[in-house]
């Protein structure tokens, strides 16, 4: 099919392709279009229109035409389910939704926020434009006047990790959380207006997991009331710290307290690391950058740092001291704050992080299932279209997984935030029983969610194919952003480690009265797991949530109770447990899998309004579980929860869950309510334009600033001209 319009410049300007310019002519109502517009009134093949203006007006129009056009309408059109509903419970409510949807909406409309240039930029120029970035939020931070949790979602939207990051997500809350009242009024006050910035010093070069075995020392100094703090060899200087290296006025700085040459272990204290008139580092420091990182952009934008110290004096009182203090005579008191305060602290920023993997998950996820619905290869009968990607059953089983893994993480994050909250409560009243398994649960959780986020965005990646790997496809910047996520704040085998051991103390617990409380309350019910047979006979018995919760019990419970015996083998439980740490890390996974599971489907036992939603949400809570089930089918049958039979109907349950989700899978990820700003990626384009966009985007690349390249003359042409024998190389 050809269109024509012939403008006063006496061009004819053809299209083809334009199936969709009916409606839009009627909605546009572009003057050029009213008169002689014999395509809205005709069938005929092809469109005519004799106009006054120009080609170039036309061709711009047209332009905006094919941008008001929505691509992906018929798969909108399929939906089953009420979306704005659905936009609700994945905001968590309404408040939620409208709050997250007015700042992303502020935030893509500025164009000082713009960042779809910022892999091309250098390391200089990025980190200059992330300050510009970071000064400007909190001017508007301020002149709207924000309250906390919207400028968190500002910041957030923005999307570029920044010194602020640290400042509001490390340096205030351990300030917080490990200050006095006297050292919260003085200090909190400055950092929340910014007068001072701080960040989270607690990496060394030589240690990072460890962190009994970091070096930095604080020598407690009676004769002038002062700590001297001191890196004595290079392993102990700091490094990694965001917002270390260039920014930060301020540090809170662990290290081993020294008094009277005794060692009483590590703590914190607030060090000033620049002057706050000439940002010089103060007599004694010495810090920069560490450098590059992994990725174009991506976490380049944080001035990670390293960070020495000689011989530096701070005043007694800038040791964090609500759970230990030194007095004035040098004695090491304990207060009568319990220590297990610290890890309420550990449990807030955990669950932070979790709810940040259902966050990059989701953004991967809605760009990988967008492009699936575009991209078209084989199958074409009799020049008809080919087939979309996202029909083939393969990227299906690739995609929805992690679909459902998105939302099954969305509402453990929830669940999280409850259980941190639940946990401030009680350590109010000071009572302490759930902590530890809240600090349990917060760590495996931490490890499973970004794990299989990071996994999971790679694997968007390769579902679009080839684009997926351009810097435009906006999925090699998330990757990059977001796979340290497995590292900082605990590194994921070490976390699972510790999940290890409670559940390996649970395990030997049992029986004796203490009774496992919180997700390890299943454990009370051991003999009856040890005993358990799955009776599912059909595929569909799949679907009952009891029936899979229970196979997710017996498996972790007999995954756990495993070990345990395995280790009791050991003389040395020690070194019982490091022979035996790749079992007890499965073991650990098996246990945090099913809190994932369990709380999935405590979620669905809830009142969900909106049309189709509760039944969506079904449908993905039994593909997340029967994925995992389907994944690590070797545990399920090796503990004798299931037969291979039942494991091969959960299989074939699966491709029907599969099949169920397709029609609704765009809405779905409408669902997360992403604007393009935020999503940064062509493929993921709400109006699903992507070709277009991907050509126009490519001719924006500074290579392509001149057709010959710098370096031609010198290099190329040589050695075309056989010359390069006397060239300058
Ligand atoms: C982008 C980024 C930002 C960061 N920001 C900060 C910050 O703001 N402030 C700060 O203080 N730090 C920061 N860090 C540091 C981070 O917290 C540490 O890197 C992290 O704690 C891991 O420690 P590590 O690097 O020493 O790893 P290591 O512990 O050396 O790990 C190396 C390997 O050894 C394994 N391993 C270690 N111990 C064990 C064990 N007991 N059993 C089995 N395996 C083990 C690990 O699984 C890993 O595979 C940041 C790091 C990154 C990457």
């Amino acid at each position: 099919m050809k269109y024509e319009i012939f403008s006063s410049d006496s061009n004819v300007i053809t299209f083809s392709s334009f199936g969709t310019l009916k409606t839009q002519l009627n909605h546009i109502k572009h003057p050029l279009f009213y008169s002689n517009c014999c395509y809205c009134n005709t069938t005929q093949s092809s469109f005519i229109t004799e106009t006054k203006a120009t080609s170039c007006d036309i061709r711009k129009t047209l332009a905006r035409m094919e941008d008001s056009i929505d691509h992906l309408a018929f798969e909108r059109n399929k939906a089953q389910f009420d979306v704005d509903e659905m936009k609700i419970v994945w905001a968590g409510s309404r408040q939620d939704f409208e709050l997250s949807d007015r700042i992303s909406r502020l935030v893509a409309s500025d164009p000082a926020f713009r960042k779809d240039d910022r892999t091309t930029l250098g390391r200089k120029e990025l980190f200059k434009n992330t300050l510009r970035k970071a000064a400007y939020a909190w001017k508007r931070i301020n002149e709207l006047r924000l309250n906390e949790q919207e400028a968190y979602k500002l910041r957030s939207f923005v999307d570029q990790p920044a010194f602020t990051d640290l400042h509001w997500g490390m340096f205030v809350p351990a300030i917080q959380g490990q200050g006095t009242d006297e050292q919260q009024q003085k200090w909190l006050p400055l950092a929340y207006r910014m007068q001072i910035i701080g960040c989270y010093a607690q990496t060394e070069l030589g240690h990072g997991s460890n962190v009994q075995g970091l070096e930095t020392t604080a020598t407690f100094d009676p004769k002038t009331d002062e700590f001297v703090i001191h890196n004595p060899t290079l392993t102990s200087s700091k490094w990694w710290p965001g917002g270390l290296g260039k920014i930060s006025t301020h540090a809170v700085v662990y290290a081993r307290l020294i008094i009277g040459g005794e060692d009483h272990g590590v703590h914190g204290f607030i060090v000033q690391l620049r002057s706050l008139d000439d940002h010089l580092p103060l007599s004694g420091i010495t810090i920069g950058d560490i450098g590059m990182k992994f990725g174009n952009a991506a976490y380049n934008t944080m001035d990670n740092g390293v960070l020495r110290f000689d011989h530096v004096r701070i005043p007694r009182n800038q040791m964090l001291m609500r759970v230990s203090q030194v007095t004035r005579e040098g004695k090491y008191v304990h207060s009568n704050v319990p220590r297990q305060l610290v890890y309420g602290t550990m449990v807030n920023v955990r669950q932070k992080i979790v709810a940040d993997a259902s966050v990059a998950l989701s953004r991967a996820v809605c760009i990988a299932t967008r492009y699936s619905a575009v991209r078209r290869q084989f199958g074409s009968h009799n020049g008809g279209l080919e087939t979309q990607v996202i029909d083939y059953k393969t990227q299906q089983a690739r995609l929805f997984p992690l679909l459902a893994s998105a939302y099954a993480f969305r509402f453990v994050g929830e669940w999280l935030k409850w259980l941190y909250m639940d946990v401030t409560k009680r350590l109010q009243a000071n009572d302490f029983s759930t902590l530890p398994e809240a600090h349990a649960c917060t760590a495996g959780l931490k490890s499973l969610t970004t794990t299989a986020t990071a996994d999971g965005i790679e694997e968007c990646r390769k579902l679009c194919g080839g684009h997926g790997y351009l810097c435009s496809s906006g999925l090699p910047e998330l990757f990059a952003v977001y796979v340290p996520a497995c590292t900082y704040e605990g590194d994921n085998i070490v976390l699972l480690l510790q999940v290890a051991r409670y559940l390996m103390k649970t395990v030997s617990q049992l029986g004796s009265g203490n009774k496992p409380v919180g997700t390890t309350a299943y454990m009370a019910r051991v003999e009856q797991l040890m005993q358990y047979h799955s009776d599912v006979k059909k595929a569909e018995d799949w679907l009952k949530p009891n029936v899979v919760l229970e196979a997710f019990e017996a498996r972790a419970a007999r995954m756990s109770v495993a070990c345990a015996q395995n280790l009791s083998k050991f003389t040395n439980p020690e070194e019982g447990f490091q022979e035996l740490a790749a079992d007890l890390v499965d073991a650990a996974v098996a246990h945090c899998q099913l809190i994932v599971v369990s709380k999935f489907i405590e979620k669905l036992q809830q009142d969900i309004p909106g049309k189709g939603v509760k039944k969506q949400l079904e449908v993905l809570c039994s593909i997340y579980a029967l994925f995992l089930l389907h994944k690590h089918l070797g545990d399920f049958l090796s503990t004798g929860c299931i037969n291979p039979k039942q494991g091969s109907l959960a299989s074939e349950q699966l491709r029907n869950l599969y099949s169920q989700v397709r029609p609704n899978a765009i809405a779905l990820v409408d669902a997360f309510n992403y604007t393009d700003h935020y999503l940064g990626s062509i493929l993921g384009r709400y109006d699903g334009n992507v070709y277009p966009k991907l050509y126009e985007e490519a001719w924006k690349d500074p290579l392509n600033d001149s057709v010959v390249p710098d370096g031609f003359k010198e290099y190329i042409q040589p050695m075309l001209k056989q010359q390069l024998r006397n060239a300058r190389l």
